[in-house]
């Protein structure tokens, strides 16, 4: 591809409900979306085309050290200027080459990822070839698990988890964090049976310590329990797992297949939450599915609450073999009013994956606006 314009659009979403985590209540997505506009060569000369990217970095550097602000600045500071010298040496940019043009710099996956994902779907649509099929992903819908926030009381929790079921969501995602993790799993136990597929996400509020607390989960059927220690503690997870028997999952810890070729190793994880923004693209994500798949480790599609842009991604991703356990692949009305595509409705408590050129979808652009916080045009002059 040659890029000739991107722009940089930072979005505001209200959402339906406050999210709270172990680490934050959010009431509003704070997000980073990239238009890049160029050519691609195909056989019959060169295409303008248009490419859609998505940065899942968090307003603050709560779930990992990448933030909105940051990731503006490194995409337009550092990131862009070196693909545009990369182009004014005469070379393409493509997508299986971003990762690599990029590797100079050190971490910054989610703004590497918002970069890689928009060039994708740029060549993509090009070729009329959908992510899916680029992915060599086998199945046309994905089972939709749904992410409950810590709630008020396990009253409230009991309200909102029997609304996701009774809207078809076949898996259920329980925040936990201390002082809020054996009641709300007993409850819920309680109140839905043990048939209802249950796991628990402490996005690394414990510690070790907490083991003999943690191994009282083993009592209540849990698919896994995701990240429970620090991202960097993965021999802890490993002396975790040998002390619990609810499967230890690992999201934040991700960072790359290496961590994942780490964590298998060690046996710090048994099941791993893929999230493309995370580990710095869909490419790598695809890498950590195959290497997951050849160990015989189960993987899922995280959420990191994104518009209907990396929503369609994550579908035609979490659309592959490897991906045997529910994603948090939730309908767009799960956070938000008005999605900045067409909504993802939630159908048998299944999701469509996309099935049209890139990415499948792309923004409405009147919800564009009403949504778009500040909008820059970066690439270099
Ligand atoms: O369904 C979704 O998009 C959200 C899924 C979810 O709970 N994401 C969590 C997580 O730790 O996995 C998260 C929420 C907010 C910010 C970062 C991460």
């Amino acid at each position: 591809m040659l890029i000739e314009s991107v722009e940089l659009r930072e979005l505001r979403l209200p959402l339906v409900s406050p999210f709270t985590t172990s680490f934050s209540t959010q009431t509003e997505r704070n997000t980073l979306v990239l238009r890049v506009a160029g050519s691609v060569p195909t056989p019959n000369g060169r295409v303008d085309v248009v490419g859609w990217g998505e940065c899942v970095a968090l307003g603050e550097p709560l779930y990992s050290p990448e933030y909105i602000d940051g990731a503006k600045r490194m995409i337009q500071l550092y990131l862009l200027p070196m693909l545009a010298r990369v182009q004014a040496e005469g070379r393409e940019v493509t997508a299986e080459t971003v990762g690599a043009l990029l590797e100079k710099v050190v971490g910054h996956r989610m703004a590497k990822a918002a970069i890689e994902m928009a060039v994708l779907d740029a060549e993509l649509r090009a070729r009329g070839e959908s992510f899916a099929r680029y992915f060599g992903a086998t199945r046309t819908r994905v089972p939709a698990g749904v992410s409950v926030g810590i709630q008020p009381s396990v009253d409230a929790l009991l309200g909102a988890v029997g609304g996701y079921l009774d809207e078809g969501y076949v898996r259920i995602k329980l925040k936990i964090q201390p002082g809020w993790d054996l009641a709300p799993v007993a409850a819920v136990r309680e109140q839905f049976g043990d048939e209802v597929l249950l796991q628990v996400d402490a996005n690394a509020a414990y510690t070790l310590a907490d083991a003999q607390h943690l191994r009282r989960l083993d009592d209540y059927g849990l698919l896994l329990i995701e990240q429970p220690l620090a991202e960097d503690d993965l021999v802890q997870h490993a002396k975790l797992a040998t002390a619990m028997s609810t499967p230890i999952c690992l999201d934040e810890s991700i960072e790359s297949a290496k961590d994942a070729a780490d964590a298998i190793t060690l046996g710090a994880a048994s099941v791993i939450n893929i999230k493309p923004g995370r580990v710095g693209g869909y490419l790598e994500a695809k890498r950590i599915h195959d290497l997951s798949r050849a160990h015989g480790v189960a993987v899922w599609c995280g959420g990191m609450l994104e518009t209907g842009l990396g929503r369609a991604a994550n579908a035609a991703l979490a659309a592959l073999d490897g991906f045997s356990l529910p994603g948090d692949i939730s309908a767009s009305d799960r956070f938000y009013t008005e999605d900045i595509t067409e909504p993802f409705v939630l159908r048998d408590g299944h999701i469509d994956v996309p099935q049209g050129p890139g990415l499948g979808v792309e923004p409405i652009l009147e919800n564009l606006a009403r949504v778009t916080h500040d909008t820059q045009e970066v690439w270099p002059a």
